[in-house]
């Protein structure tokens, strides 16, 4: 990149691993058109000016998806450079609470184990996420 090229516009985006009691995890496919169209994607959105990342996430999944989660530890923050984006991917663990989820943003969801979350097309920055969640799960099952 020369100097002269400007930087693609930054977002910065709350990202939700919601697990359940089965401790599978949700995932949605974005819609067929528009930005990362058909891929699969941990549920989140564009932060809002004066909320905290906390009260995004918990609103982002309320919009998309229309259950309560409880937003827990931090996961990882990624920053990532696609062509005509640059994104800062806060990820928590968090927790389904209450509500049937239902696709209002998204093409479809599903509730994968870790295991089968390499089965589904992903944004790139997602390979780093899906890394800190199998050593996550290393962590907790070394005690
Ligand atoms: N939610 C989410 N977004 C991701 C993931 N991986 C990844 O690269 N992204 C990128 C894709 C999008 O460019 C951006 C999230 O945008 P979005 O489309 O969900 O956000 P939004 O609805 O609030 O945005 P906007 O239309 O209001 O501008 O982050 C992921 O796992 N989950
Ligand atoms: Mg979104």
């Amino acid at each position: 990149m020369n100097e002269t090229t400007p930087l693609p516009p930054h977002k910065i985006i709350g990202v939700a691993v919601i697990w359940n009691d089965k401790r599978q995890i949700l995932i949605d496919r974005r819609p067929p058109t528009g930005v990362m169209g058909g891929l699969w994607e941990f549920p989140g959105g564009k932060i809002e000016p004066g909320e905290t990342i906390f009260d995004c996430i918990k609103r982002e999944i309320y919009e998309e998806l229309g259950i309560v989660i409880e937003v827990g530890e931090h996961l990882i923050t990624i920053d990532h450079t696609y062509t005509h984006l640059r994104v800062t991917l806060t990820v928590h663990n968090c927790c389904h609470i209450t509500g049937i989820p239902q696709p209002i943003e998204c093409d479809e969801f599903r509730w994968v184990s870790l295991d089968e979350l390499e089965q589904f097309a992903f944004p790139k920055a997602n390979v780093q996420i899906i890394e800190a969640l199998r050593l996550q799960h290393r962590k907790i099952n070394e005690g």
